[in-house]
């Protein structure tokens, strides 16, 4: 291995003007919170905070490396950074690993199920290295805040995963146990920024990924470390013609994005590390094969020879130029638009679906089509439906299954909501339902004149005015009703009127049922030959 010399910048002394509130008592190195995502969902570039860092006199016109970790929340990712913490602060000698019982300290890290960075942090001190071309670089270590951790919405794991890809020259993808389709397709919706951003020069966008599997259980069918991860990750990446066209466009649009793509299989640590809540990150109790290959990670990664300077649009920058550009790409909506790409995709396949939806059902139950039988329509509905909802997954969408999930949820919900108007509409067709209120009326009218003629005749004078008030009132009723109809005012009473009437008819009919149904007996008393020919047919269909 080439010989390695690292300078440790600011280990002993303080070198940056603090700005008072963030001022170290003892001036040691710490994580700083860069890009911070507030409550609302928005993000802040703590420009000030970057510009101490990066613009210290010592580093700024050295070209940099940005070396990145970023992946799904809980996963051991800050862990990791302070295992490349210690690299670098012990000079990447022979024993760099440290002291067995020496706790883990860096980038903040720990057990338990919530997670714990959040938005940008990178290391207070920027480390120099010799490259064995003699040139000093500058490197610079970032953590990230995990994805899809509950209080995320997809967009700002979007965003950060975007914006730390952007930034760094070599971004580490902590996934756990196996490469899944999934991990492509975020990683894919992730980097569809660089799509963007292909469009204006025709290099590749970012620079190296690597694909980094923690607590890989098949060592025996791939071994551990860079070569087994290398031919995993070619079976994985792979394009071949009978692949589904989803899949082809996955790997294709990684392959399009970095110059490097690698890969390595990290054994599990140990239960200690994964279930222990005393475990404070102290080599002892970390499983040797996780050390052994921990040992040869973080040199493969962080050796002066193998570390890549980050490069835009094919030149090298500093840390001056790497200030500048993470100010431009924080502010570039079009970072944040790397998923609305995605949902733009997602919503227009949704409007073609709901398109075709609206269009079908015009044609069976629109404006100038007659009324249509309650079931006819809901059958028609059902099949129109369908080849709306077929339309949607027929249309290729970016950002894999899980995302589209959602918007077919949405469009499903759309369009049975069109579907509750459409029943209306046609109801309002139905001649008899138009007429439901006036017959209602009518009807109350005319019991109430009959019982009253009765109960006046028999001499109960009482219930023959209450009668006739109940009349009146359904008169005066029926006026008002036909007023409001023929003048378009007072719509909501009119709404009123016909809710009560509508419940009064319901309610009568539901009764006219009940005692048409409790007295079926006598219809087939009187015509008992149908009934057996339908018990016949009945029985004979259940015995087919
Ligand atoms: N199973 C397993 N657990 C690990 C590994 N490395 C670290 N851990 C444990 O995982 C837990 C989370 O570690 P962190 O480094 O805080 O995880 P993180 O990915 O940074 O989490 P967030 O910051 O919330 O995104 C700790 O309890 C570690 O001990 C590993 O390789 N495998
Ligand atoms: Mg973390």
């Amino acid at each position: 291995m080439c010989e390695v010399k690292l300078t440790v910048l600011f280990s002993d002394k303080q070198v940056y003007d603090w700005s008072s509130e963030e001022e170290e008592p003892d001036g040691r190195a710490r994580p700083v919170q860069v890009l911070l995502v507030k409550d609302d969902h928005t993000f802040e570039l703590d420009e000030a905070a970057l510009s101490r860092i990066l613009l210290a006199e010592e580093v700024r016109d050295r070209e940099v490396v940005a070396i990145s970790v970023a992946g799904a929340f809980r996963k051991g990712k800050s862990f990791l950074m302070d295992f490349m913490l210690r690299y670098m602060y012990n000079h990447a000698s022979e024993g760099w690993l440290g002291d067995n019982e020496e706790p883990l300290t860096g980038f903040s890290w720990r057990g338990g199920s919530e997670r714990e960075t959040t938005g940008i942090q990178i290391w207070s001190e920027v480390f120099l290295v010799d490259k064995p071309d003699g040139r000093k670089v500058a490197v610079l270590l970032m953590d990230t805040q995990g994805t899809f951790d509950s209080q995320s919405t997809l967009r700002d794991s979007a965003t950060v995963f975007a914006l730390s890809t952007m930034i760094s020259s070599m971004q580490v993808y902590n996934i756990s146990q196996n490469v899944q389709e999934d991990d492509l397709q975020h990683l894919q919706l992730f980097t569809e920024y660089g799509r963007l951003a292909m469009e204006e020069t025709f290099l590749k966008p970012f620079q190296s990924m690597i694909f980094l599997v923690r607590d890989w259980s098949f060592p025996y069918e791939f071994c551990y470390g860079q070569e087994g991860g290398m031919k995993f990750l070619e079976k994985r990446l792979k394009i071949s013609e009978n692949q589904h066209e989803e899949l082809q466009n996955v790997r294709k649009h990684i392959h399009s994005c970095f110059t490097n793509i690698s890969c390595f299989l990290m054994p599990h640590p140990g239960l200690k590390v994964a279930t222990n809540p005393h475990f404070d990150g102290r080599i002892a109790e970390i499983d040797g094969d996780f050390l052994n290959n921990l040992k040869i990670l973080v040199p493969w990664l962080l050796s002066p020879g193998n570390i890549d300077v980050k490069e835009i649009n094919g030149s090298k920058i500093t840390c001056r130029g790497l200030v500048e550009y993470f100010k431009v790409r924080a502010k570039d909506r079009r970072v944040k638009l790397n998923t609305a790409t995605a949902e733009a995709n997602n919503l227009a396949a949704v409007a073609a679906a709901k398109d075709l939806y609206n269009k079908k059902m015009e044609e069976v139950c629109g404006g100038d089509r007659p009324f249509l039988a309650p079931n006819e329509l809901q059958a028609r509905h059902s099949v129109i439906r369908e080849e709306a909802l077929q339309v949607f997954r027929g249309v290729k969408k970016m950002g894999g299954e899980e995302f589209s999930r959602r918007y077919l949820q949405q469009l499903e919900g759309e369009i049975d909501e069109v579907f509750v108007q459409y029943i209306k509409h046609n109801d309002s067709k139905n001649i008899f339902h138009a007429a439901r209120t006036p017959a209602t009326l009518f009807v109350v009218i005319f019991v109430m004149y009959v019982a009253a003629g009765i109960t006046g005749f028999v001499g109960v004078d009482i219930i023959a005015s209450l009668c006739n008030m109940i009349l009146g009132l359904a008169l005066i009723t029926l006026c008002t009703w036909a007023y409001i109809r023929y003048s378009g005012e007072y719509r909501e009473l009119g709404a009123v009127i016909d809710q009560v009437a509508g419940a009064l008819w319901d309610q009568a009919l539901y009764k006219l049922y009940n005692v048409a149904a409790n007295h079926r007996h006598l219809y087939h008393h009187a015509f008992p030959g149908p009934q057996v020919e339908e018990q016949a047919e009945e029985q004979d269909k259940k015995r087919d």
